[in-house]
């Protein structure tokens, strides 16, 4: 059948109905671009899906009862429909039932058990032992599976650019048996503690027929709810974005030079939540506290004082001249005055919540530091942010310099908590974060102490000039971070940032306040990349961009109150929650274990 078709360029032509194919795809460039995602399986089956893949284990124990031959043939179908380089199929499977071959080959682990235990430090040495690898006496069935790599690998599509790609074809025909096994109950142990060669012998494999490992299969007799390995504290699975990358490779570890302080090693964390398993409560019921204090306790090996810091750093803003505060400078030395005379909001909240505090002037203007404050202001000219760099770099290395020493004290009282006071500082928050979040200047400002409409506008123009004026330094605000503080940064947030690392350093927990009050977070964490472990979100503020700030550090946040007050209220109404949440767990009722 035909049909008119009118052209705009041209006369009326005509079209015939598309030649569906008899072999291959059915699909028109047409359905699949009105329906790009129409591939997809119903939900209940991605579901399904994602279930026996969260849900798969190395099954180490096993039941004796037989595998019925059946559901072993579905387990080597599914096998054998992994894909392979160039389709070469390089896998074949050795089912093993008999006894005599499958004691030789427990034998054969055995030893090499001690070998590679030999290898290791006594502790891990230790637990390696003591993990269970009896699966391959008790498992009624044996797949080894192994690979044929006699073809010569310039034989294979794809495989001559990868030699190895016949050995990734089997390992994907192991997962794929994994899951196939899983889904239906069965369990499987994949097995590579041996000497490949001594397997391959027992096997009687010919020349470059190589075995991926023993894999054992039954009905398990445990039924791990997370990987044994962790169970064990032998290791942990990483979080995903530690292991995803874009565009290129942009590992911390490998682009930046590599942590000194000593990472918190992952037994401990594991410990700390295996100590709390032990409570009489419902596992995690304190929610996103229950992280913080896990994460606390095994910063202080359990052992913190119940007590903690605000250090609250004040400084003034050159880049007020430009109308960006409701509030006159002055406010910034009348609040700093108040706080070491006890009575500011901050200090107030400070004490309520049991917390040391301590003031330090890091640059308000006037001629002398405010009294009883500690003196840490810059000696070099200030810039506005617009016109000029906001501070000297020898002045940033000082306040960085000053900040560790006092993080590093006040690390010994316990949690050390920021707080900050500076009219204008909102505006440097803004700038800053414009860097390191990479938005644009009219989303990173918020209305920080009460500003209207035209005020915000007046950030807004500041914030893209200063933005503007930093231009490509920007890009490598990372490897140079002090440059950032430089450039955009408010004196009080390199104080603060120096507090962290100090702090950090000293192996405390840090609880972040608002948004000048976390970007301290940030650059501590990008000049070095362990203080990550020690940072706590103590609150999410009004300012427009802290939620993406702390979306940057991977924190939740323990309050949402709408705050916009700085000078650490936020953060110690915070820290009283974690100091709370930690007394009841060292104290509360624990389980037998
Ligand atoms: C009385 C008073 C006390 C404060 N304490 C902290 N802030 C908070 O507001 C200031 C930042 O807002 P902006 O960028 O809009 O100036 C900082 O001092 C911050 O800590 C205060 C603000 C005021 C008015
Ligand atoms: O984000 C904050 O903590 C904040 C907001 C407004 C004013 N001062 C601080």
């Amino acid at each position: 059948m035909s049909a008119e078709r009118t052209t705009p360029s041209g006369p009326a032509t005509t079209s015939w109905p598309r030649p569906t194919p008899l072999v291959g795809d059915a699909t028109s460039a047409q359905e699949r671009s009105a329906d790009p995602s129409g591939w997809a399986f119903e939900p209940g089956v991605i579901a399904s899906l994602d279930d026996v893949i969260a849900g798969r284990r190395d099954i180490r124990r096993f039941r004796s009862d037989a595998v019925p031959e059946h559901l072993l043939i579905e387990v080597l179908t599914a096998g054998h429909r992994a894909p392979s380089v160039g389709h070469s199929q390089p896998w074949r499977f050795i089912v093993v039932r008999d006894p005599g071959i499958r004691d030789r080959a427990a034998h054969l682990a055995d030893r090499a058990r001690l070998d590679q235990a030999a290898l290791l430090t006594d502790d891990r040495a230790a637990r390696m032992l003591d993990l269970k690898l009896e699966g391959l006496r008790e498992a009624p069935v044996g797949v080894v599976v192994v690979c044929d790599r006699r073809t010569p690998a310039s034989g294979v599509l794809g495989r001559a650019t990868f030699p190895d790609a016949d050995l990734w074809s089997c390992a994907c025909a192991i997962e794929n048996m994994w899951l196939a096994a899983r889904a239906r109950g069965l369990g499987m142990g994949w097995v590579t503690l041996f000497d490949p060669a001594e397997l391959a012998g027992l096997l009687e494999l010919p020349e470059d027929v190589v075995p991926m490992g023993w894999m054992c299969l039954g009905w398990p007799d445990e039924r791990p709810p997370s990987p044994g390995l962790e169970r064990a504290a032998w290791s942990k699975r990483m979080p995903l974005h530690e292991v995803v990358m874009r565009d290129r490779w942009t590992d911390d570890g490998a682009a930046h030079p590599l942590s000194h302080l000593d990472r918190l090693p992952q037994e401990t964390i594991v410990s700390a939540t295996d100590e709390a398993d032990g409570l009489l409560a419902p596992p995690e019921s304190l929610g996103v506290l229950d992280r913080v204090l896990s994460r606390v306790e095994a910063l202080g090996r359990g052992r913190m004082p119940l007590g903690g810091t605000v250090v609250l750093a004040g400084a003034s803003h050159p880049v007020a001249s430009w109308g960006v505060s409701a509030y006159p400078d002055r406010v910034t030395r009348d609040v700093l005055e108040a706080a070491v005379a006890g009575v500011a909001m901050g200090a107030m909240s400070a004490r309520s919540a049991g917390l040391d505090l301590v003031v330090v002037d890091a640059g308000t203007a006037g001629g002398q530091a405010v009294p009883g404050a500690i003196d840490a202001r810059p000696t070099e000219p200030r810039g506005d942010l617009v016109n000029a760099d906001a501070l000297h770099r020898t002045d940033v290395d000082r306040l960085l310099d000053a900040g560790r020493r006092l993080g590093q004290h006040a690390a010994r009282s316990g949690i050390v908590v920021l707080g900050e006071v500076g009219i204008g500082n909102t505006t440097v928050a803004a700038a800053l974060t414009c860097v390191v979040t990479g938005l644009s200047p009219r989303d990173a400002v918020g209305v920080g102490a009460g500003a209207d409409t035209d005020i915000v506008e007046r950030k807004q123009a500041a914030v893209a000039a200063a933005r503007e004026r930093f231009g490509a330094r920007a890009d490598s605000w990372r490897d140079d971070p002090a440059d950032l503080l430089a450039g955009l940064g408010g004196p009080e947030i390199a104080l603060l940032t120096g507090v962290v690392l100090g702090a950090a350093d000293a192996g405390a927990p840090v609880v972040l306040d608002g948004l000048a009050g976390s970007l301290p977070g940030v650059l501590a964490a990008a000049i070095e990349p362990s203080v990550q472990a020690h940072l706590i979100a103590g609150q999410r503020s009004r300012e427009r961009a802290h939620g993406k700030v702390l979306g940057l550090l991977g924190l939740e946040p323990l309050l949402t109150l709408r705050l916009r007050s700085g000078e650490g209220v936020g953060a110690a109404l915070a820290a009283s929650l974690v100091l709370q949440g930690l007394r009841t767990r060292r104290e509360m009722a624990r389980t037998e274990p």
